[in-house]
């Protein structure tokens, strides 16, 4: 008896190791086509009229005022500061679906192109890569990547801690920022000996790690991937230099770069048109997409509940 017993069984268990087989062939053969490179060409942002976003000279004065105050009050010693109190503490400790719903009364003043809320933006930018087949990883990085503004509800001091372009502090104000050098003129640091010359505090090559850029949500929101999630570089790199548009967009601090950060300029210009012109789409709905979401978060931190 027993023999047949076993026969059976295995017989059985063949068949099911032969279904599961070609279930995952399929499986490889969907993610094939749906699991785009990071870098293959994107339809994405054909139909978007560019001319439409960051149009910083006709923005209202709620986006001037804004970017006066943050070109003012970036210093050196604000900064060292900033990172100073960034590291004594944890913040709050909330889950990322809980941080997303917390930023939702944020509207950001730096921002021309939306007055969306942040979790609709989150989630525009996400599913424009979903859509597009990119990497889970990718999809993530597109969910949480403004996340860092949650600075807001903590030790900001205003808005010019928090959102807008970021820019390196300790060298030269690159005309290529918004708004231009001269919007520097009452920084304390504007026309500084060092922190005003063409390499400041840094040398050539040096990497964009030991650069200080100015403190807000990318810098911090980094740090905490860095620590918490089993994110790639590129998805790092995506977070900490998004809204570096002078180096990204614009060709500014070029000369600081080292090899690595040439890789990672390529990431995060593949991410840009994302963020940006996914403002335009249509609204997402939050209730719908968020069992996708809420996997995909489980996938990248291992502990469900994160210290900000
Ligand atoms: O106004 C926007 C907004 O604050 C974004 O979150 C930031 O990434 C951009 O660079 C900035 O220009
Ligand atoms: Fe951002
Ligand atoms: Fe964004």
């Amino acid at each position: 008896m027993a023999p047949i017993a076993t026969e059976t069984f295995n017989t059985k268990r063949d068949g099911q190791a032969l279904e599961e087989t070609s279930d995952a062939i399929d499986e490889v053969n969907v993610l094939k086509a749906t699991n785009k490179d990071l870098y293959e060409a994107s339809e994405f942002d054909k139909n978007k009229d560019k001319t439409q976003f960051r149009q910083y000279e006709d923005a209202c004065d709620r986006v001037k005022n804004f970017y006066k105050e943050q070109h003012t009050k970036q210093t050196v010693a604000y900064n060292l500061k900033a990172r100073h109190e960034f590291h004594r503490k944890t913040r709050a400790e909330m889950t990322v679906w809980q941080a997303m719903e917390k930023l939702n009364t944020l509207i950001d003043e730096s921002d021309p192109d939306t007055s969306l809320s942040q979790i609709e933006h989150l989630l525009q930018s996400a599913e424009a890569i979903r859509r597009d087949g990119k990497p889970r990883w990718m999809q993530l990085t597109g969910l949480i990547h403004d996340l860092g503004k949650l600075l807001f509800f903590f030790d900001a001091r205003g808005q010019w801690d928090v959102v807008g372009d970021t820019f390196a502090v300790g060298c030269a104000f690159d005309d290529r920022i918004i708004y231009g050098r001269d919007s520097f003129c009452d920084n304390e640091d504007f026309g500084h000996e060092i922190y005003d010359s063409k390499f400041g505090i840094y040398s050539p090559g040096c990497g964009l790690d030991n650069v200080m850029l100015s403190w807000g949500h990318d810098e911090y929101l980094y740090h905490i991937a860095k620590e918490q999630s089993t994110l790639p570089a590129e998805a790092l790199a995506m977070i900490r230099y998004h809204s570096f548009y002078p180096w990204h967009n614009a060709g500014a601090y070029h000369e600081l770069m080292d090899d690595h950060d040439r890789d990672m300029l390529r990431a995060v210009k593949a991410f840009n048109p994302y963020d940006l012109y996914s403002k335009s789409d249509d609204i997402p709905s939050i209730e719908e997409l968020k069992p996708y979401y809420l996997e995909l978060i489980d996938e990248y931190f291992p502990n469900k509940v994160i210290k900000w």
